[in-house]
């Protein structure tokens, strides 16, 4: 069997999928005001059209996927789709990044589908700042979608909190105190902004670190543990976790696993590039498995080392790619 190695002998195991470019709010950080222009219905695949290629990319080593968005919950059928992937062979972890708000309703379901587990985003726990930033979204559907989800057992539960200076800065120790009374792990994601003018609002994981230590003594968690971009931590005697995300200060880019394929069925070979490759247009003509399978391979030498976004300027929205 072949495998998904790129020419800096990355091996690539994790598959990020946007299942829609639709989302239920609008957060500053990721879309405008007035959201993104629809794609039409015809240019985003059908759940088929994802499974035939997940199959050729199981072949090739995908163990891992995450279903994200825009937000994935929006889209119809999606209990049906974790179904399906949850009987794909070879599938070791099914994951879903969601902002949480339609999973006090769905939760259940998913679970019973096969999903593994959740990354909800919420970057703070106070109702009119949520507001604010997600542009009218509703703090206590969040809340209940996060409770709803562990009590279905979709194990590990883990928060995403994008901090961003002088937004919830002030925050990160009550969001540090809630792994003292549930099991849940708490990341915290340095800012990637797309404009300069933002630049002012990053706030770098060292700075939150140095907070974090000021509650009580931190214990660094093994380098395996999570086997993903985060920097595990925790204090003694809580129940969950504290993880550390730094795209920006500490880049791992060098140890990257992943891939993206979008809603239109772009498969992305990095966050920071603009270089894809179209994978509707020959499945829609024909393609056989081996064809793809070559045209991925081929593709996949083009994956960059790294990013170069650094401050100023994450090429895309990340609502379209999912983060
Ligand atoms: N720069 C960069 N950021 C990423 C990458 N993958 C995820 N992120 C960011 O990390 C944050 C958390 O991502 P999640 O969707 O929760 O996924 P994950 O951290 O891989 O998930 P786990 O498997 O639970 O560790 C998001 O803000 C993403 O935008 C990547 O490849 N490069
Ligand atoms: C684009 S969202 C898609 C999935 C889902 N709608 C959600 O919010 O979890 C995926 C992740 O990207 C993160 N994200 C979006 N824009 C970001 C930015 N500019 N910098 C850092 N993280 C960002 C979000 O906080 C979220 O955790
Ligand atoms: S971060 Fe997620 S919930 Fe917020 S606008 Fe982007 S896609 Fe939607
Ligand atoms: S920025 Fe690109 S190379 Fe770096 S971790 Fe993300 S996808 Fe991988």
């Amino acid at each position: 069997m072949r495998k998904l190695k790129d020419q800096f002998g990355r091996k690539i195991e994790y598959l990020r999928l946007s299942i829609t470019d639709r989302c239920n709010l609008r957060c500053k950080y990721c879309m405008p005001a007035e959201g993104v222009k629809s794609i039409p219905h015809d240019e985003i695949l059908r759940y088929e059209e994802y499974l035939r290629i997940i199959g050729v990319l199981i072949q090739l080593g995908i163990r891992k996927i995450r279903i994200t968005g825009g937000e994935p919950t929006v889209r119809k059928g999606i209990v049906g789709f974790i179904r399906a992937l949850h009987h794909l062979p070879g599938i070791e972890d099914l994951a879903m990044t969601t902002n949480g708000t339609l999973l006090d309703k769905l939760a259940l379901h998913l679970k019973d589908a096969g999903l593994n587990r959740v990354n909800i985003s919420l970057d703070t726990l106070k109702p009119e700042k949520y507001r604010e930033i997600t542009r009218g979204g509703d703090f206590s559907k969040c809340w209940a979608g996060i409770q709803a989800a562990i009590q279905t057992g979709l194990n590990p539960v883990k928060l995403n909190v994008v901090v961003q200076r002088g937004f919830n800065t002030d925050e990160i120790l009550d969001f540090a105190r809630l792994t003292f009374e549930q099991s849940i792990h708490v990341r915290f994601i340095e800012f990637m902004s797309k404009e300069a003018a933002s630049e002012s609002l990053f706030f770098s994981n060292n700075e939150t670190l140095k907070i974090l230590k000021e509650l009580a003594p931190l214990e660094k968690i093994s380098k395996e543990f999570g086997a993903g971009p985060a920097r595990y931590f925790q204090y003694k005697g809580a129940k969950g976790k504290i993880g550390l995300i730094s795209p920006i200060s500490h880049q791992f880019c060098a140890s990257c696993n992943r891939i993206r394929l979008t809603a239109e069925g772009k498969l992305l070979l990095c966050l920071g590039s603009d270089r894809y490759l179209d994978l509707k247009t020959p499945l829609r003509h024909g393609i056989s498995d081996e064809e793809l399978i070559d045209l991925i391979n081929n593709a996949l030498q083009e994956k960059p080392q790294g990013h170069q976004f650094g401050r100023k300027g994450i090429m895309r929205l990340m609502s379209s790619i999912g983060g």
